[in-house]
């Protein structure tokens, strides 16, 4: 691609098949992380995420969205356990962009934690009660998926130990900023185009986000190394989009955050990302997405990798993983990123 997208042009990204089966996914992957920061996963069952399980996320999402207000308030993130990051935002509480928006992101969320030994710690609202099970399913799902990848990214930076960085994700051996948050983004005719944005610019604090995304539902951009917004397709391989998205998996969209950015002396990339609405007041519709937010162990020192590649990096780009001999934990990394941009953590 070249590097000058110009706004509200549609972004290639790769997509990448990471079965066993495809001996170059590791270069794949590492050109895709250094080259744009966000890459398709294509869904394929050995090593995927089932499509009725995302599209049954969804259908929750939204059962929960339409919820009356006293019923998410219930849940709020405000009503949590001091420090924690769980819970519901309502319209107006989060600004990703404070330094450019004047005013909030216009849209919902509800941040849902990591399980520990099978049990959700924060209140699930009345009506995703009966549905605790399928939402760490579906949790456990997108963990395993992450681990794959991190097993990949061993390959590709080629680390004797493959296991590297799925030891520093391991969920069994302790807790972590990890997060499923579920977003909605309402129908709201009365926005003003220089003003409202649905998520402003920000990039994600942790290792890689899962995204999951509707068809027919865009709006996400990203920023492209020559600067400019070009947008994310829903379906990258397929126009128009398929009429359901059980009837053909979608790829999973994935992300690397800042904490793998300096975690690999900037090798792999944390591109800044927003969701705008449609551009030119084009025709409006709700919005819902999914992100898994995936962090290392809390505990887990991020020392530099012990990577040739990334020394090889370093060496070229005079950047190192390490800031200056002091080595930070994972909570560290994620106390210090709040602390510093936002005022609310996702
Ligand atoms: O809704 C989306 O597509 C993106 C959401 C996002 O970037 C975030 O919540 O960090
Ligand atoms: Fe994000």
């Amino acid at each position: 691609m070249g590097s000058l997208n110009p706004t509200n042009t549609n972004i290639s990204l790769p997509i990448i098949n990471i079965s066993p089966t495809n001996p170059s996914a590791p270069a794949q992957l590492l050109s895709a992380a250094s080259q744009y920061g966000f890459v398709f996963i294509e869904n394929t069952p050995d090593i995927g995420i089932p499509p009725a399980q995302i599209a049954h996320l969804f259908e929750l999402s939204q059962t929960f969205f339409a919820a009356p207000t006293e019923v998410k308030e219930r849940v709020s993130i405000a009503s949590n356990v001091a420090g924690k990051n769980h819970g519901w935002l309502s319209r107006g509480v989060e600004t990703l962009d404070p330094g450019v928006q004047v005013r909030a992101d216009v849209k919902e969320a509800f941040n849902i934690g990591e399980p520990i030994n099978g049990k959700l710690q924060q209140p699930l609202p009345t009506p995703l009660q009966p549905h605790a099970s399928d939402i760490i399913a579906f949790q456990s799902a997108c963990h395993t998926f992450c681990l794959t990848l991190f097993r990949q990214f061993a390959r590709a930076l080629a680390l004797p130990d493959e296991e590297w960085f799925t030891s520093r994700h391991d969920s069994t051996c302790g807790q972590s900023g990890t997060v499923l948050r579920l977003l909605y983004y309402p129908c709201t005719p009365e926005y003003e185009a220089d003003i409202d944005i649905r998520a402003g610019a920000h990039s994600d604090f942790g290792s890689v986000t899962l995204l999951f995304q509707l068809p027919g539902q865009t709006g996400l951009e990203i920023r492209t190394q020559g600067g400019d917004w070009a947008g994310v397709p829903v379906d990258p391989s397929r126009q128009p989009p398929p009429p359901s998205i059980t009837d053909q998996p979608l790829p999973i969209l994935i992300n690397f955050g800042d904490l793998l950015e300096d975690w690999t002396g900037g090798l792999f990339k944390s591109t800044v990302h927003r969701v705008v609405f449609p551009p030119g007041g084009g025709e409006q519709r709700d919005r819902y997405s999914i992100a898994y937010f995936c962090h290392p162990l809390d505990e887990a020192r991020l020392e530099a990798v012990p990577s040739a590649v990334v020394e090889e990096f370093a060496a070229r780009t005079g950047k190192t993983g390490s800031r200056g001999g002091k080595v930070l934990t994972a909570r560290d990394h994620l106390m210090e990123r709040l602390a510093s941009t936002y005022t609310i953590a996702r």
